[in-house]
């Protein structure tokens, strides 16, 4: 059993105060589920952990824990106690506090999370031949024969998530087949490496200018995401003159040469729990009739629910293939996703059957909405006010400074008091009143645009190699013609947004309303 008394570093305060099975039952867990409106859908919520699991994977110790809820919620707990593995903690010469943790997967922006992440897990997923990844025949992924599937992350996957992998492999073989037509001298390697160099660029880029666009709808970020691909000058200028400006003028991507600003990259604790959002997953998936098109670019009836539990894991592949790429990419596109808000986080999340490094399902059921709270305290994050002060941000004094919720409020003081300091980020980050138009707080706003632009700078195909001898003269115009998710799904299925989609965006509600023309230039917008 966790050792109550342990303390964090140089603070006060302790890894189960309060507890994290109360704070998961009395503040995190779904009670009704609340959707995201039109602004983003599953398609949006899948993108997520497909990014989440291109970058990191903390690895784990062997020793165990386990966590025993406490009298107060133990009747409102699906697990009555639960068991998983610490983080693997390692000391550090460089570091204060001379201590860190170890990230199993590359944090680069590399696509490792459908090329794998070792030479091992590399090999298992190319063709070798043309320089093409493996793929089924009905386009989803193949499977070994317990039903893991053949890809670069197999761990705690489910369909919509292997959905996207499956699409960035047609997306790889199509471009392999592209550079094979124009350089007919490049072998299966040479293929493979300037393919996989576009594809992760293509899939930077969507992050970039497509989704965080969507998370953060406003006028004012979709200009900082153009400029931080484009410059300020926009993409007609950087298409004539490249970039000559430097990274204020024409953007991060093609500078000269990467910029860490004296700090080595890597990704930060405090990243891996901005995007702690699992509130974003809803508790069914509705699947619709696609053969039924009398109401063109209206969503499509629905013609099966089917539980979130039931399209996770082997068992969730095992029907994704049955209700094959096209069903399932429609049907996401017309589901709106979980807010990130309190009182969000699914129950069937709470004894999840979690997967170890192999896919391979852990008998131990997990309470995840518990381990979040606990993994932050674990990992030494600072809780919410302090995590504030680190970013310059105004300190919280009372509830009211965060939320006007008056419900919100009462629920924070029945946990932490009037204790402030005590307000773990992942609440903090699901309690604060949003902005207009952005779906996750201002809090995690802060970490996600520091870190958007540094995984672009610090990184040599981004910057210094950017260029036609790294990625091919093709490869170039292939990513530059490729402005957004909608694209890719327009080259592998040219009918299904125009028979289905209403709106811009592909992570938008399908049926939602397309963003209305504007004519004023972008920087002279209000906000
Ligand atoms: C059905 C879908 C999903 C399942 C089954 C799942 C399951 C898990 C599990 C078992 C863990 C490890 C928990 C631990 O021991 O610390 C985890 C970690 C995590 N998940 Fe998910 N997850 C899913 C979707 C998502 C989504 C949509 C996001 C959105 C951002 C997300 C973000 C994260 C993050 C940030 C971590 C921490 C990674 C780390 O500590 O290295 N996951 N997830």
């Amino acid at each position: 059993e966790v050792g109550g008394e342990t303390r964090l570093c140089g603070t006060n305060l302790k890894l189960l105060d309060p507890h994290p099975s109360v704070v998961a039952t009395k503040l995190l867990e779904r009670r009704q589920f609340r959707d995201c409106g039109k602004q983003f859908n599953m398609i949006a919520c899948s993108w997520l952990q497909f990014m989440i699991h291109d970058w990191i994977d903390h690895m784990e110790d062997t020793h165990q824990i386990e966590i025993v809820a406490p009298a107060e919620v133990v009747g409102q707990c699906p697990l009555k106690s639960f068991k998983f593995y610490q983080t693997k903690e390692i000391s550090t010469v460089s570091l204060q506090p001379n201590t860190g943790f170890i990230n199993r997967r590359t944090p680069w922006w590399d696509g490792s999370v459908i090329y794998g992440n070792d030479e091992a897990g590399m090999r298992k997923v190319r063709a070798y031949k043309d320089g093409k990844l493996k793929i089924s025949r009905d386009g989803l992924l193949e499977h070994d024969d317990i039903w893991i599937p053949i890809s670069g992350d197999i761990r705690n996957c489910w369909a919509g998530f292997s959905l996207l992998q499956a699409l960035f492999v047609k997306e790889h073989n199509a471009i392999s087949d592209m550079l094979k037509e124009h350089y007919p001298e490049f072998d299966d390697e040479k293929l493979y490496q300037h393919a996989r160099l576009v594809t992760s660029t293509i899939i930077a880029k969507i992050h970039t200018i497509d989704w965080t666009v969507e998370l953060l709808k406003t006028n004012t970020l979709l200009a900082a995401m153009r400029i931080n691909w484009y410059g300020i000058f926009g993409k007609k200028v950087k298409d004539l003159f490249g970039n000559i400006f430097g990274a204020e003028l024409s953007g991060l991507v093609g500078l000269k040469r990467p910029q860490d600003h004296g700090v080595p990259y890597s990704l930060t604790e405090e990243f891996v729990s901005v995007y702690r959002m699992h509130t974003t997953l809803p508790d069914k998936i509705f699947l619709r009739d696609i053969n039924d098109i009398s109401n063109h670019k209206s969503a499509p009836p629905i013609q099966e629910e089917v539980n979130m539990k039931d399209m996770i894991g082997k068992e969730g592949e095992r029907r994704l293939s049955k209700i094959g790429m096209e069903k399932m990419l429609v049907s996401m596109g017309h589901q709106s996703c979980g807010a990130v808000t309190l009182w969000n986080y699914p129950l069937w999340m709470r004894n999840l059957v979690a997967h170890d490094i192999n896919g391979e399902e852990r008998t131990d059921l997990v309470d995840m909405a518990s381990i979040e709270i606990y993994r932050d305290r674990e990992r030494k994050v600072p809780r919410y006010n302090e995590f504030r002060r680190n970013l310059l941000m105004i300190p919280i004094r009372k509830w009211e400074d965060m939320t006007d919720d008056e419900e919100v409020i009462e629920a924070l003081y029945e946990i932490y008091g009037d204790d402030v300091e005590k307000l773990d980020l992942l609440v903090g980050i699901h309690a604060e009143k949003k902005i207009q138009g952005f779906a996750i707080s201002e809090t995690a706003f802060f970490i996600f645009i520091l870190i958007a632009s540094r995984r672009l700078e610090a990184d040599r195909f981004f910057t210094t190699n950017f260029n036609p001898q790294t990625y091919t003269e093709k490869g170039l115009q292939w990513i530059n013609k490729t402005e957004s998710l909608k694209c890719v799904i327009d080259r592998h299925f040219p009918n299904m947004s125009k028979t289905w989609m209403r709106c811009s965006s592909a992570f938008s509600v399908w049926d939602s309303d397309p963003n209305p023309p504007n004519y004023v230039p972008l920087y002279w917008r209000l906000a």
